[in-house]
């Protein structure tokens, strides 16, 4: 059974500011030098403890913003790797299992507690380097997100384990919260530090073991991450990393009669690839693999008349441009009505035209360069499709630069047709599509944002009148997984929103929450008759 003793109670880390001047910053400039001037360093597989080159084609983890600054050479894993590391979790499994909920926890605060301190710079630096985030970006998620997870996720745990059933007189009822039978395979998205390192250690925390793959363009930090987990003690084999695409890794790990779940944060597309090669698979498994999967946002941010206007142009700005965008949540689709359209055109234009992008070893800029050669090109057709139609008007931007970096410049893109791709296609990159409306058409632009594209996960409402948040609220009841008021459609904070989205965005299971770390546990019920009758007749029979 699992320990019910009492976990610290977890507190949001706080979020430093590294201010010119300030200690925090100095000591993070000391670590991006180092990181950045140790020339390429091997990036490996982890495999039952030990740290190995992985058997597939080599790549390269580069610079964003320096595109042919190199910081790591891996290779991919190769299907001997998959098979290595699903027998390493497998025969951790016993042991793992039977390790009391208290041993596990304390691995995880242990975590937390490292990367709170003698890690941060270390885990910053990586990310700021390899994701292309600046210091505030990789702050919030590097370091303080990826903290509260581990944090988090105790106390939920706790939770989870001390809910048990009714017991009546001459009866003791349990439910024992065992971990999944099999291995988890936990695939992570280039984007979020915190998402990489918290998909494989929800589970692991639950007691299962781990086969996790990174994103190859999110190498650099996964392999910080993963040495962090074994300086906190992470046992060998608990969880494995292969580094690379995961197309061999996938061959064999979906065939694996023992896969008994899949922890996803990715594109729409992956998942829904991942989730049709389980169920063609089907019949091969010993049970029913658990899939979570949080996939891909169309996020929105609509404006009703009555909202203050200065507050949306800092909205649209951050919510849309942070981190070019490259959030599930970024804003980047926004409806604005005529009267508040006049109010902040020329702000909004002036302000996302004069945004600093740059080099993110250059702490003044806003954001930087797209993760890679393929984000660039996307956005490059976009531009031309755009140039090409007669549909929509590039307000500022537009432009994209690979000379140096994958430079794409924040662009906001007006249309009158809200049918246009601007509002229902995921880019992911720094594209904000504005679509303004008649002031009399409030309602009416509600039920165009809840159906011009697939996806449910974030969106916004600015109002100052209450009848119209609250029309907002009924409307887009199924439009968004997180739904914010005057507020921007991102920067959720674990223990305060829990994410995620439904409709194309996801299954919706809350990353950091109790909700997602139930999908680890597979519940036995037990019942203990304490004096057993003896008589087998009914009081109807006498
Ligand atoms: N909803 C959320 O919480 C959330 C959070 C972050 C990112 N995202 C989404 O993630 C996407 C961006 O991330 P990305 O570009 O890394 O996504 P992606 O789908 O390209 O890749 C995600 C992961 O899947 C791996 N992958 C791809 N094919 C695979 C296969 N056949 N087998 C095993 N692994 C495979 C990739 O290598 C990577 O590790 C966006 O769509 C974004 O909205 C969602
Ligand atoms: N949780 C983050 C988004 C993660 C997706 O990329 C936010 O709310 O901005």
């Amino acid at each position: 059974m699992d320990a019910s003793t009492t976990v610290p109670v977890p507190v949001n880390e706080k979020v430093l500011g590294y201010a010119p001047g300030s200690s925090e910053r100095a000591s993070l400039e000391a670590r991006l030098k180092e990181l950045a001037g140790a020339g390429p360093i091997e990036l490996t597989a982890t495999i039952g403890g030990q740290q190995r080159p992985a058997g597939g084609a080599s790549f390269d983890v580069t610079m964003p913003s320096d595109r042919h600054h190199v910081l790591g050479r891996s290779a991919a894993a190769s299907t001997d790797d998959a098979r290595a590391a699903i027998d390493a979790a497998l025969a951790a499994a016993p042991a793992w299992a039977a390790t009391p909920f208290d041993e596990r926890a304390a691995i995880m605060l242990r975590a937390a507690d490292l990367l709170a301190g003698p890690w941060r710079d270390t885990l910053n630096a990586a990310t700021m380097l390899g994701q292309g985030k600046t210091i505030q970006q990789a702050e919030i998620d590097a370091a303080c997100e990826l903290i509260d997870f581990l944090r988090f996720n105790v106390s939920y745990a706790q939770k989870i384990y001390s809910e048990q059933p009714l017991s009546v007189p001459g009866v003791w009822n349990r439910v024992e919260y065992r971990p999944l039978e099999g291995f988890v395979y936990a695939i992570t998205p280039f984007n979020f530090t915190a998402i990489a390192g918290n998909l494989p250690t929800a589970p692991a925390l639950m007691g299962n073991v781990v086969v996790w793959k990174p994103s190859p363009t999110q190498q650099f930090a996964a392999e910080f991450t993963m040495r962090l987990l074994e300086a906190a003690g992470l046992p060998p084999g608990v969880i494995n990393m292969l580094p690379g695409d995961g197309i061999d890794l996938s061959s064999v790990a979906l065939a694996d009669p023992r896969l008994a779940g899949i922890h996803f944060t990715g594109s729409t597309r992956t998942f829904q690839h991942l989730w049709g090669t389980v169920g063609a698979n089907i019949n091969a498994y010993h049970g029913y693999p658990r899939i979570v999967g949080e996939t891909g946002g169309k996020d929105f941010l609509i404006a009703h008349p009555s909202a203050d206007p200065e507050p949306i142009v800092t909205a649209l700005v951050r919510g849309a441009f942070e981190y070019s965008g490259q959030k599930c949540s970024a804003a980047s689709r926004a409806y604005l009505p005529q009267s508040i359209w006049t109010k902040i055109k020329d702000e909004l234009i002036d302000t996302t035209a004069a945004l600093p992008v740059g080099d993110v070893r250059d702490l003044a800029n806003f954001t930087s360069a797209v993760i890679d050669e393929r984000a660039f090109r996307k956005h490059h057709q976009l531009f031309d499709r755009i140039a090409a139609g007669t549909d929509a008007t590039v307000l500022t931007g537009g432009t994209a630069d690979d000379s140096q970096g994958w430079f794409v410049t924040p662009t906001l893109i007006n249309s009158d047709n809200p049918q246009h791709e601007i509002f229902r296609d995921e880019y992911f990159g720094p594209i904000l599509g504005i679509h303004v409306y008649p002031d009399d058409q409030y309602e009416q632009t509600l039920d165009l944002v809840d159906s011009s594209a697939p996806y449910a996960l974030t969106g916004a409402v600015f109002a100052t009148d209450r009848a119209a948040v609250e029309s907002a609220h009924q409307r887009l009841r199924f439009a968004a997984g997180n739904f914010y008021v005057n507020d921007r459609p991102t920067g959720s904070i674990v223990g305060q929103q829990p994410f995620g989205g439904a409709r194309a965005s996801g299954t919706n299971d809350k990353a950091g929450s109790m909700w997602n770390l139930i999908r680890w546990a597979s519940p036995r019920a037990i019942k203990e008759t304490l004096v057993p009758p003896t008589d087998h007749r009914y009081p109807h029979m006498s």
